[in-house]
């Protein structure tokens, strides 16, 4: 049981939004899809949803093709827009839910709802970025489908509430497992609730593997810039930044362990990695 993509590709007039990409969410792991602005995350997510026609390749749910009623009924997407009708309220959205999505918790929408103070009489149209963005994160938490896709849940949330939703995520997880993707620039924030981190570049899969294993062998090697210059030279080096006399490079391998008398070394971050591999391919 999975969602498979395979060889798909999308254009827009001149600009190939995705190219060749195959691509598999196994169930029961929490994804991470990461990419610049312009990358295709949303793309690739609406092309699952139905919500858009890929110009070639396959897309299944737990083998039903994307778009089909069997498909729907087995995932939801937190999208960054709003598709209820302009003058819906809070409370008659529940209401579609409950009627669309068979295991949609009603009780634990309003639950939640309460711990957002979200207000259920108010307007979906007339809500702040950030409470529309609290509306999607409740239903998304709530409809207990398989597949949950988060694109760019947390806009517009203030710190608090992107830590409650990261909060009840996990809970949630935990409770009740399922597979749920994340699409997020906020990458640090969930660097540490990420099992897999699948990156795209310009339509393209660079990365997809368990996060632990993306950054295991990584490391950010400091000190003055000769010494450091020396040590480097031959070894895998993916960044480097200067700041003051200070030079700091992330290095891919083994051998940090004994290091000469003035380097330190520190494990790299997802985000830190990340930067350093847009980098490294934008150089190339
Ligand atoms: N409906 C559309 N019409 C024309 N071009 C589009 C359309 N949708 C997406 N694109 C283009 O396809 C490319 C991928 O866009 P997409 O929205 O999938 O990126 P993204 O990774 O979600 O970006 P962001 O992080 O900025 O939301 C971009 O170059 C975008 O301009």
């Amino acid at each position: 049981m999975a969602i498979e993509f395979q060889h798909i590709t999308k254009t827009f007039g001149d600009t190939r939004a995705l190219e060749d990409v195959s691509l598999t969410f196994e169930e029961g792991k929490i994804y991470g899809l990461l990419g610049n602005n312009g990358a295709g995350k949303s793309t690739l997510l609406n092309i699952l949803t139905g919500r858009m026609c890929q110009d070639g390749g396959t897309v299944t749910v737990d083998g039903a093709p994307a778009g089909s009623d069997a498909a729907l009924s087995r995932l939801f997407l937190v999208g960054e827009k709003n598709l209820y009708p302009d003058d819906m309220k809070v409370k008659r959205a529940l209401d579609t839910a409950e009627l669309f999505y068979p295991d949609f918790d009603r009780a634990y929408a309003e639950n939640l709802a309460k711990q957002f103070e979200l207000p259920l009489n108010k307007k979906i149209n007339s809500l702040s970025t950030g409470y529309g963005s609290i509306f999607r994160i409740v239903l998304g938490l709530s409809v207990n489908t398989p597949y949950v896709l988060f694109d760019e849940p947390v806009l517009g949330l203030d710190a608090q509430h992107r830590d409650l939703f990261y909060k009840l995520l996990v809970r949630k997880y935990a409770e009740s497992p399922c597979t749920m993707v994340i699409s997020t620039h906020l990458i640090a924030e969930v660097a540490d609730l990420i099992e897999h981190t699948v990156i795209i570049r310009k339509g393209r899969i660079l990365q997809d593997a368990p996060t632990e294993a993306l950054t295991a062998a990584c490391w950010a090697v400091s000190g003055p810039a000769g010494l450091v210059d020396g040590w480097a030279a031959g070894r895998d080096v993916f960044a480097s930044s200067v700041l003051g006399g200070l030079k700091t490079v992330c290095v891919r391998g083994e051998g940090t362990e004994d290091l000469p008398a003035g380097l330190e070394r520190r494990r790299v971050g997802l985000q830190e990695y990340f930067i350093s591999l847009m980098e490294e391919e934008d150089q190339r």
